[in-house]
């Protein structure tokens, strides 16, 4: 596979190289020429047919950063077929997204999308339309309102205090803790609990078999959704798929959609089987999960019901965009709280002033962890979960910045680049996980964009993030109990500088390897064991 990989890539190089020397007799002009022309932003000279494809490695947020440095603020590519911008400045960055978000606010029909995503049929990857507008409302006004976020509340401290027991067998069996593991558990259950009303890991499970496979399902989908295809950017490329891609991606949308069918069969069933007992009264939505709302909701054009393939859709963007977002976030945040002692000791100085040591942290208590929710931000400006958000594209020409783009322009939006912009953060330290940096005199730490725009971990505009207050809980709730509940070294006997800080890309940008720690208790055990 990777020779043909490798044979095709040579082809098309071989082409490419034909076509510019073809290109360069006829036309007396060299190298493709770089952006800047035709009224578009400054960019870097390109290959015939592939433009700058290559120029996109195994971390093209990291090449398109450089892209940046090089050319300035705005700076524009061509992708095989495919017009794209990429900037990692605040203010273009607001003037996509608020300025000229009706222009921008589309997505790309990738291939990924359309076998991944139910022919885009999601909200995520859904271009815009009438059809993004009434799925989002949908989660607004049946998900993600204020009154249900505060109905699951004690699902999510009963998960917190699952959490702090998982930790606790293995800190007391002296094994490291595969925090990866955990702070997934955390996340799934929370969010299937809510979506499907089950708890996927631990006691009352839907079987931990079924757990494991739906997580790596999960992250298949993730990487597959997040990865630059060259069949997106050269139709050509989809003759040949080389590496196999829409291979995989067929077989992971048979599998995922087996998985959604099941449950929407399971509620079904249990729907039908208490309306035959008569058990079912009048309900104010509280103990229905979001399936059971989604069957119970009218359909378009006078349908009885939200189709089967528009419920699957919702509940796989939902699962995907709430579970991995917050548990690679957090993971992070531990990866540099471990690599940086004193900040650890001082987010559990804050814990111990603010709760104490006699109960555990409540969802309550996460307003006034000034000092926690300045880790958060810091986490959010080195490691933010979308290095790209989701990918926007213009839906007309418009203009930008004083630069005429073409309608369907991609809009790679360096969230990556942005924390580490020296303009912004400074040239020296800017890679130093320093939470003060967010410090300010009174008032709630902002975890979300402000007006400066200078960190943007939920995006902004119409396309910003919905499950944002949802997300925030579930990151704070999950690092208040384990900095509150144990004492953190680094597995193996490392230095907290060698834990390795690689990232891997895709549509979350996690950790290359799993992070393992060792965790020692620093309350009294009937905590551990008993009630929130
Ligand atoms: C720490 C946790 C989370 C982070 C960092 C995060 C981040 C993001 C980002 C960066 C985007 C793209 C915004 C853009 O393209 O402009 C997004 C979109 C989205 N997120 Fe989140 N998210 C989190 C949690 C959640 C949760 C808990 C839910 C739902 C339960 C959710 C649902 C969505 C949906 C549906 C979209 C697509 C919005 C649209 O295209 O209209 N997210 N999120």
């Amino acid at each position: 596979m990777i020779i043909s990989m490798a044979l095709a890539m040579s082809l098309l190089l071989i082409f490419s190289f034909i076509l510019l020397i073809f290109h360069k007799l006829f036309n007396g002009v060299g190298f493709g020429g770089g952006g800047g022309g035709k009224g578009l932003p400054p960019g870097p000279p390109r290959w015939p047919i592939v433009g700058n494809l290559f120029q996109l490695g195994r971390l093209p947020h990291r090449d398109l950063a450089g892209l940046c440095s090089a050319y300035g603020p705005l700076v524009y590519l061509r992708l095989g077929a495919v017009d794209a911008i990429t900037t990692d400045d605040p203010e273009v960055i607001r003037e996509i997204l608020l300025g000229h978000d009706d222009a921008f606010a589309s997505r790309p029909r990738t291939v990924a999308a359309a076998r991944l995503a139910y022919g885009s049929g999601d909200v995520a990857l859904a271009p815009m339309g009438p059809h993004w507008k009434r799925m989002r409302r949908i989660c607004m006004e049946h998900l993600l309102t204020t009154r249900r976020l505060e109905a699951f509340a004690a699902h999510r401290a009963e998960e917190a205090q699952h959490l702090l027991q998982e930790v606790w067998a293995r800190a007391t069996a002296q094994e490291t803790v595969d925090l990866r593991q955990v702070l997934e558990a955390f996340s799934m259950n929370n969010v299937t609990r809510m979506l499907l009303g089950k708890q996927y890991f631990g006691s009352a499970t839907a079987g931990r078999q079924e757990a494991m496979e739906f997580m790596a399902i999960t992250h298949e989908l993730f990487h597959l959704l997040g990865m630059i295809y060259l069949g997106d950017y050269l139709p050509a490329w989809r003759w040949i798929d080389p590496s196999g891609c829409e291979r995989r991606m067929k077989e992971v949308e048979k599998k995922v959609d087996k998985f959604h069918q099941k449950i929407i069969d399971e509620h079904r069933e249990r729907k039908k089987k208490k309306m035959k007992e008569m058990e079912e009264e009048e309900d104010d939505g509280e103990e229905m999960d979001f399936v059971d709302v989604l069957l119970s909701l009218p359909g378009e054009d006078g349908k009885e019901h939200l189709d089967d393939k528009e419920i699957k859709a919702l509940v796989q963007d939902m699962i995907a965009a709430a579970t991995d977002t917050s548990a690679v976030t957090n993971e992070w945040a531990m990866t540099e709280l471990l690599r940086h002692p004193h900040v650890l000791r001082k987010a559990q100085a804050e814990l111990d002033a603010v709760v104490g040591r006699r109960r555990l942290v409540r969802e309550s208590d996460l307003p006034r962890l000034a000092y926690l929710r300045c880790v958060v931000r810091e986490t959010f400006r080195l490691h933010p979960a979308g290095p790209f958000l989701i990918p926007h594209e213009s839906l007309r020409p418009a203009r930008l910045m004083g630069f005429s783009l073409p309608a369907g322009t991609r809009v790679f939006i360096n969230t990556h680049a942005l924390g580490r912009n020296h303009h912004l953060w400074g040239a020296a330290g800017v890679e130093d996980f320093r939470p003060e940096r967010h410090e300010k005199g009174a008032g709630r730490v902002e975890i979300s964009h402000g007006d400066d725009f200078v960190i943007l971990p939920f995006g902004a505009g119409r396309r910003r993030c919905p499950g944002a207050p949802l997300g925030v809980v579930m990151v704070l709730l999950a690092l208040a109990t384990l900095l509150q509940g144990f004492d953190w070294s680094p597995a193996d006997g490392r230095r907290p500088e060698e834990i390795e800080v690689e990232e891997i890309y895709g549509m979350t940008m996690p950790r290359a390897t799993p992070l393992r720690a060792v965790a020692a208790p620093r309350l009294s055990a009937v905590l551990y064991a008993g009630a929130h």
